[in-house]
């Protein structure tokens, strides 16, 4: 039966027995997964341990995953780590499909209704960008070399918090730390190379002891991230007044369900276990990806100073030293492309989540049945010299036209496409922007080295750069 399954699936790198090809998956993943699609075709199969179709190239993902949207909306949950670490398939990343489409509906609407991309939240990011530059001018005096991490994570994780829960938090109060670390952690823990046999061979979990622990070590990590989100829907819940508006994304889904219990209608997916891992879900996947693209961004930055020069000098002409909005966006083509450039150079998704195909379908001219894995690679696309010549160079000018325009490029997809596209796309996007060009406004970035230390990266379910350090000269 199985074989007959796979049968007729695209051809692909030959798996070894039980491993599959997970053993070949060493870093980087994105060019790994290129090196298959340019020997097998853009649509192969990959054993990842169990098969999965893996899409690779930009026109077969809009063949796919954007034109046949609802066919490959659905996502492969690995049920039984959900299972095992949060007690079923809640949230809104690893929601079983049925359950996601009103999930996300109502993250999407509570989240409008609170605010999300409004005026407000704009002049929320303005203010935190303003925090931020302003203690780097203060931590940075004098040469002292720093780590430009802290200050980012607090603007970064007080946008989420205000939007999950309602509040805000101090900067340099200890809680933030505490909850960066964990969920660094959780990231980390996620790819270790036990994991996605834990789907197949459930009783992998004996064996724990013998790999040092990867699957103990991320129960541990997931029950203390979920004790933190718990804690903080409480405080949440108490000060809540049914009779006034949501204040957030938490609010509003304590008024439906009390609304759901008063009206005798079945409560669904709305409880407090779903609260809790959608609010989980909105922190680490909002939090950790932006704050990691912003250290990236700077320390590309640091890395060539002659692009930091060119965006200060636009800045300078176009802006002088007034605040920065998502309104300035036109008068600023090049901080436009080197924002979009720095989001291909990093990567930080370097391999996709997993979707699954609804119904039989066909891709790339191969019949596809329904309930296959489906990974949709756009990382791939990123780093092909097909599409970008030397991938690995960083060159906003690549996204500047003759006359002198930002060009958006469609090939560039760090939002991930189709149904299950990021739900935090437009905050991300205006967080990237304003953060980005209010720190070259206001600050330059230098190395403290002669040459700058060469990029290390830590591997998790996003790929972020080790700790480094910098210079930060003020410019006014
Ligand atoms: C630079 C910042 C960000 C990047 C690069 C990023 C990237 C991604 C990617 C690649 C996916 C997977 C899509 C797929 O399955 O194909 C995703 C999903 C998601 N992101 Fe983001 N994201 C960012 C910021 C945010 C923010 C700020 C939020 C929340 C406020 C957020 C919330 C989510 C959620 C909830 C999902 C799951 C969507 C679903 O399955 O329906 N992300 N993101």
């Amino acid at each position: 039966l199985f074989i007959n399954r796979v049968r007729g699936l695209p051809p692909g790198p030959p798996p070894l027995p039980l491993l599959g090809n997970t053993l070949a998956l060493g870093d980087p993943i994105d060019q790994v997964m290129l090196r298959w699609s340019k020997q097998y075709g853009p649509v192969f199969t990959a054993w990842l341990p169990a098969p999965t179709v893996v899409i690779a190239d930009y026109k077969s993902l809009q063949e796919s995953v954007v034109k046949q949207g609802d066919l490959f909306g659905d996502r492969s949950v690995p049920s039984v780590q959900m299972k095992m670490l949060v007690d079923g398939e809640y949230g809104l990343v690893f929601n079983g499909n049925y359950m996601w489409k009103e999930q996300r509906r109502f993250a999407l609407h509570s989240l409008k209704d609170v605010g999300f991309l409004s005026e407000s939240l704009q002049e929320s990011v303005k203010s935190y960008s303003q925090h931020i530059v302003s203690d780097w001018k203060k931590d940075g005096a004098d040469g002292k070399e720093i780590d430009v991490t802290h200050n980012i994570m607090y603007g970064v994780a007080n946008l989420i918090w205000l939007l999950a829960f309602g509040r805000t938090v101090q900067f340099g109060d200890p809680k933030l730390k505490v909850v960066k670390d964990e969920v660094n952690k959780l990231f980390v823990a996620f790819v270790h190379p036990c994991v996605p046999f834990l789907e197949y061979f459930p009783y992998i979990g004996i064996l724990d002891p013998l790999f040092g622990y990867p699957i103990r070590n991320m129960k541990e990590v997931s029950d203390s991230c979920m004790d933190i989100v718990r804690k903080e829907l409480d405080i949440t819940e108490k000060a809540l007044n049914y009779d006034e508006d949501p204040r957030c994304y938490a609010d509003s889904f304590f008024i439906e369900m009390r609304r759901r219990e008063e009206k005798g209608e079945p409560m669904g997916n709305f409880t407090r276990d779903q609260l809790a891992v959608a609010a989980l879900d909105m922190w680490t996947a909002g939090f950790e990806t932006t704050v990691t693209t912003l250290r990236f961004a700077i320390h590309h930055l640091m890395s060539r100073p002659e692009i930091q020069r060119k965006m200060q000098k636009e800045i300078d002409q176009q802006i002088g030293q007034r605040q920065i909005s998502m309104e300035d966006q036109k008068a600023l083509p090049y901080c436009m492309a080197a924002i979009l450039e720095i989001q291909r150079l990093a990567n930080i998704v370097e391999m996709n989540f997993y979707r699954e195909t609804n119904q039989d379908t066909v891709i790339g001219g191969f019949r596809i049945p329904a309930k296959t894995a489906i990974l949709p690679q756009f990382p791939s696309v990123h780093v092909d010299p097909k599409n970008f010549e030397r991938p690995d160079y960083f060159c906003p000018e690549r996204h500047i036209n003759d006359a002198g325009e930002f060009m958006k490029d469609p090939r560039i997809m760090p939002f991930s496409l189709g149904k299950r596209q990021c739900l935090g796309e437009g905050l991300a996007r205006m967080e990237l922007f304003i953060f980005l060009t209010t720190f070259v406004q206001h600050c330059s970035f230098s190395s403290p080295t002669l040459i700058p230390p060469e990029i290390k990266l830590i591997r998790g379910i996003t790929r972020s750069p080790e700790l480094y350090t910098v210079k930060i000269t003020a410019r006014f």
